[in-house]
């Protein structure tokens, strides 16, 4: 039997810290953002020298020494660059600054006053009620029964949705994250699939929220006239900010109205296969009724197409993870979501894997 060689032990060894330890990153990253450090960059032009962000951030003069340490590790996870400046050369804070820290693409996504800022979703993503029910997880494994509740229900005794109702700090982080990402996905959606609105003159963005990617359509595609269904206590006070864009509250199980096209984006990945059948199955109903045959399009994940890189395979089973934990709900494979669409009624689908983690699907009755 061969045995496995020091160096490999070694080499395994050290994966295995950096997996057992990894939530760390998650919360550096976390920390980083709490304390501005991606804004405070910006300020400085991109980069700056440790003395120079630690005056930037008014960290206090007994902590300044540790904030290396934190950019050090961000940098080597390839969240900022880090620069070996010569030493030699004085500094504006007395030569102590030799390595500048700075924005990289991944950090430039958390820079706020930009148009797509994804701190938000940091933040949602790392928040003390996501935390504790991950650390639940193997207790809910463990517990067996009907009528089960996922993992977040289990460790909060309410659903995400039932905390966002009474905790208005968690309702905030969740609307920022949910409205940040969409600013970000419609930047892309225009850019990259202009052709999907072709044609269409009305679109109902179901499960809408508050109409950030509704409005980012109906402003880049004038001739769509959207309008938004969701829960009436989400539509409830929201003010449209474009003339082409109106707010319904309904129940998307029970009625959508009709239109051209029916958009839904990141709703479905909240519900099990049965209830996306009702959602989809009443979205037909609602393209059926208009002039034109209509279509629906889904911007949601199709986990492992091949052409997708491992950052984004990786990024979609964590966020099947997180779904599993909060909703008891999953990102889907191209089979999966072919099963819920056929038995939904729609004839043939195209999915196209533009969007990164996410694919943009169009449907067709
Ligand atoms: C994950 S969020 C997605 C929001 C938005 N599409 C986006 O990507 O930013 C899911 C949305 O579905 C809405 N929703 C949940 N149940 C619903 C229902 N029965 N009818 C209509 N909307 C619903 C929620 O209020 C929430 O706004
Ligand atoms: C009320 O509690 C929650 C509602 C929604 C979500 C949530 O969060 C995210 C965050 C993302 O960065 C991307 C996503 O697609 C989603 C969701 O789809 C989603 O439902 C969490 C808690």
């Amino acid at each position: 039997m061969a045995t496995t060689s020091s160096a490999e032990l070694l080499q395994t060894e050290a994966e295995l810290v950096r997996h057992s330890l990894g939530y760390l990153k998650s919360m550096a990253l976390h920390s980083a953002v709490k304390l501005g450090i991606p804004d405070a960059l910006h300020r400085c032009g991109g980069a700056a020298s440790l003395p120079d962000l630690s005056s930037t951030l008014a960290l206090p003069c007994s902590k300044r020494p540790y904030l290396s340490r934190l950019m050090k590790m961000l940098a080597v996870e390839g969240i900022f660059t880090a620069v070996a400046v010569d030493v030699d050369v004085p500094t504006a804070s007395g030569g102590e600054g030799s390595v500048r820290y700075g924005l990289n693409p991944v950090s430039r996504l958390l820079v706020s006053g930009s148009g797509a800022c994804l701190s938000p979703c940091v933040l949602m993503g790392t928040s003390p009620l996501f935390l504790e029910a991950s650390l639940r997880l193997h207790q809910w494994f463990q517990r067996d029964g009907q009528g089960d509740q996922p993992a977040f229900a289990m460790a909060h005794g309410e659903s995400p949705y039932g905390a966002a109702g009474h905790d208005t700090e968690f309702n905030a982080l969740v609307n920022e994250a949910m409205g940040s990402d969409s600013r970000h996905m419609a930047e892309l959606v225009v850019r990259e699939c202009a052709e999907v609105f072709t044609g269409v003159t009305s679109l109902v963005d179901v499960g809408g929220g508050n109409g950030t990617m509704a409005t980012a359509i109906a402003k880049a595609f004038p001739h769509v006239k959207c309008s938004v269904l969701d829960l009436p206590h989400v539509v409830q006070g929201v003010v449209s900010t474009h003339e082409s864009v109106e707010f319904a509250a309904g129940d998307m199980m029970e009625y959508v109205p009709p239109a051209d096209a029916v958009l839904l984006k990141c709703v479905l990945h909240n519900w099990s296969d049965e209830d996306c059948v009702k959602i989809l199955t009443k979205c037909r109903e609602a393209i059926a009724q208009g002039a034109k045959a209509g279509k629906v399009i889904i911007i949601d994940a199709v986990v492992g197409s091949p052409s997708h890189s491992q950052q984004v395979l990786e990024a979609q089973v964590l966020m099947d993870m997180q779904m599993m934990m909060l909703f008891m709900s999953k990102e889907r494979e191209e089979l999966s979501w072919q099963k819920i669409f056929m038995e939904a009624g729609f004839s043939h689908y195209k999915i196209q894997p533009v969007l990164g983690m996410r694919s943009i699907i169009q449907l067709y009755p």
